[in-house]
């Protein structure tokens, strides 16, 4: 495997309750920045996470820094230092911020300093319950579950999913600062917050990746975005549409 992938993955396959939901995915993550994982509704991008992350069964070959990790349970996999923000936050809604935080913690080298500067708001609310806080903020606290442990891939499912503009910036913005951290697979609708973030895009349709390489190329391409995900990438009522954030645009040269 080349030095500059953190992550391969080739002929995956996977399946929930016994139906097939990805039938042969194949994909690379460099290891710096922001590789987007793409496509339309239900084609398996949240399947193909679980399956690296293997909470769900998969077969096919998976390599972490060169290791083969297809075989092995997900707690193995985590202590190798692949951090998880999943789809719909799973906060401990019970559990204060704090709580969450800590329960989060696997060994002694954790990033409290990272977590501090990065998510201000919620030192400040520490001991506020999980379940009170706005759907942005439990974001944050998922976030920041996984950076607190040092991380060689982060796998992100959908973290503006359901939040407003303003905070749809504000995630990027973290997600920004997160990737400085570590490589990031990130499975994101709003293709705006893709422009912004991420270097490469894989897009996956009908359980197959139908295409890969840099994600200004793709998003500049209104043809392939429609065939692929079926929006006009460009266009104000489209699902591309959205929060452009405010942060930096890492994958852009400076003016
Ligand atoms: N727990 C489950 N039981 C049965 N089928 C499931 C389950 N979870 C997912 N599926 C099915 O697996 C397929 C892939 O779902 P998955 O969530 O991976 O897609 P996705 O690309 O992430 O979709 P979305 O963009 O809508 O979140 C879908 O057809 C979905 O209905």
């Amino acid at each position: 495997m080349s030095p500059e992938l953190i992550l391969s993955v080739r002929n995956l396959s996977a399946s929930i309750a016994g139906q097939q939901v990805v039938e042969d995915v194949s994909l690379d993550v460099p290891a710096t920045g922001v590789t987007a994982l793409l496509g339309r509704n239900g084609v398996g991008k949240t399947s193909t996470i679980k399956a690296i992350l293997g909470l769900i069964p998969r077969r096919g070959e998976i390599l972490l820094d060169g290791v083969g990790i297809d075989r092995e349970p997900t707690h193995r996999i985590v202590q190798r230092g692949v951090g998880y923000v999943p789809e719909d936050r799973e906060v401990f809604a019970g559990l204060t911020v704090a709580e969450n935080l800590k329960l989060a913690q696997r060994g002694p080298d954790a990033h409290w300093d990272v977590v501090e500067t990065l998510f201000p708001d919620l030192v400040q609310r520490s001991a506020q319950l999980a379940g009170t806080l706005s759907g942005g903020q439990q974001q944050m606290v998922s976030l920041a579950r996984a950076l607190l442990n040092p991380n060689r891939l982060l796998l992100v499912d959908e973290p503006t999913k359901g939040l407003a503009p303003k905070i749809v910036g504000e995630v990027a913005d973290a997600l920004v600062r997160a990737a400085e951290l570590a490589p990031i697979l990130l499975v994101e609708q709003n293709l705006a917050v893709v422009r912004a973030l991420a270097r490469d895009v894989v897009v996956v349709s009908g359980g197959r990746v139908v295409h890969t390489g840099p994600a200004a190329e793709f998003l500049d391409d209104p043809d392939l975005v429609r065939r692929h995900l079926g929006v006009h990438g460009d266009a104000p009522e489209s699902a591309a549409a959205g929060a452009v954030p405010d942060g930096a645009h890492p994958t852009e040269a400076p003016a």
